[in-house]
């Protein structure tokens, strides 16, 4: 089922007016449904419900404290790689102790915060955080838990940017080496030796990737019980893809089913870190044309919303669909656009080659804009960043408000006379 649908010719999210929104909080403006992030969320809480499994949100997907919060009061755990992420976590409500710490790169205050608080586990990803981790819980008089990401060289079959257990990667722990680094966390005196982790890659439309690198983490599981370290979790991170237009992914049932066979007798809990597959299709982004712009090679329309506001077709070529919020358009007649944004960079565009019917003044809305949309966008050309609003019902809540340049300028200073 859509939230995003027409009625009488005009788009809606839930039972609320999308030009109602943009009318009442200008655009580009990104625009969430509760109503799908709850049925995303379940689409997985249900799925495994006949084995003990954490599902931990990403939050780098969408990472608005009242989005984490419609999470939080479902229950959700949640994936973070950065204090800043474990700080929106905690203001939302969420429960530290089914916090995942990923990321390769944690520093000692990030990890002392999130001992202090208490969170579920650290994904460590090299012996050097090893040690690192091990001295800052032993400063706390804590023992911290651990888990290793390891990278298990599969091909999650997906964009070369977003995979991210193979070999060549920067990610995790080369699985050959896993049991050796095992032994050394097993050896340091305040880790506490939790489960293993991994995670592939991002927009996969296939699940055998998934499934090969299970099969990966059940030999290692097993050569590791050989050696006295017993897993009590096993993470499987995220990475189930999406429609943006006319791929077919899995559910989160396929999935569930796939795995909860091969878990069958085994006595570790699972767990999972699914972004995109819950943010992305509850959220659009709406932006308003500016100008047209026809010549004798190419048709541009001139919209309010940047790469700075929505990266990812800059960024990855990536293909997001862009529909007119009201159907009767004052344009004479379909043509080509391409959509672009007023930045100063030729890979400024939302979109290339579209069949529009356009006027300047039209509304449009960028589908499948809710992962990696917001929590990618920056200043760039000092342009202040988009709104967030809520829809829930019958009602839209403004959940961030534009940035303003005062926002902008707010802590840079001159040089002093
Ligand atoms: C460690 C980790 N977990 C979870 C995710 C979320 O992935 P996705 O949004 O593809 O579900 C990512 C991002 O790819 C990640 O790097
Ligand atoms: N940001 C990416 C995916 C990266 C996932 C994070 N590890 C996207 O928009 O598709």
């Amino acid at each position: 089922m859509d939230f995003f649908n027409y009625s009488a010719g005009k788009l809606q999210a839930e039972n609320v007016s999308l030009e109602q929104v943009a009318a009442t909080y200008g655009t580009p403006t990104y625009v969430y449904s509760r109503a799908t992030i709850e049925r995303h969320y379940n689409a997985y809480a249900n799925a495994f419900t006949s084995h003990p499994t954490l599902i931990c949100y990403a939050v780098k997907a969408c990472s608005n404290i009242a989005f984490l919060n419609v999470l939080a009061r479902m229950g959700s755990g949640f994936d973070i790689v950065s204090i800043g992420e474990l700080e929106r976590v905690l203001r939302a409500g969420g429960d530290p102790a089914k916090v995942m710490f990923s990321g390769l790169g944690k520093q000692a205050h990030e990890m002392q915060r999130a001992l202090e608080v208490g969170i579920h586990c650290f994904n460590v990803e090299s012996e050097a955080e090893l040690f690192r981790l091990n001295g800052v819980a032993g400063s706390l008089g804590k023992m911290a838990p651990v888990s290793l990401r390891v990278n298990p060289d599969v091909d999650a079959k997906t964009h070369p940017y977003i995979s991210t257990g193979l070999k060549e990667n920067k990610f995790g722990i080369d699985i050959k080496e896993a049991v050796r680094i095992y032994q050394l966390a097993d050896s340091l005196p305040h880790l506490d030796v939790m489960g293993v982790d991994c995670h592939i890659g991002s927009q996969l439309t296939e699940l055998r990737p998934f499934l090969d690198a299970f099969d990966r983490l059940m030999t290692l599981i097993d050569e590791l019980s050989e050696v006295g370290i017993r897993i009590k979790h096993v993470d499987l991170g995220g990475g189930l893809g999406v429609k943006y237009r006319d791929e077919v992914p899995p559910e989160p049932a396929e999935y569930a089913a796939l795995i909860l066979e091969k878990v069958r007798g085994r006595e570790f809990s699972l767990a999972f870190e699914p972004g995109r597959s819950i943010a992305a299709n509850a959220g659009v982004m709406l932006t308003q044309v500016e100008f047209l712009k026809c010549t004798d090679h190419k048709n541009f329309a001139i919209i309010d919303g940047a790469m700075n506001d929505l990266i990812r077709p800059a960024l990855y070529s990536a293909w997001m669909d862009i529909i007119p919020v009201n159907l009767s358009s004052k344009g004479g007649g379909e043509k080509v656009y391409d959509l672009v944004g007023p930045v100063c960079e030729t890979g400024d565009f939302l979109g290339k080659e579209r069949s529009l019917n356009l006027a300047a003044g039209d509304l449009l809305a960028v589908r499948s804009a809710g992962a990696y949309g917001f929590t990618m966008a920056s200043n760039y050309n000092s342009r202040n960043r988009a709104a967030e609003v809520m829809v829930d019902g019958d009602n839209a809540y403004l959940i961030r408000a534009r940035e303003t340049i005062e926002h902008q300028l707010a802590g840079e200073q001159l040089l002093p006379e």
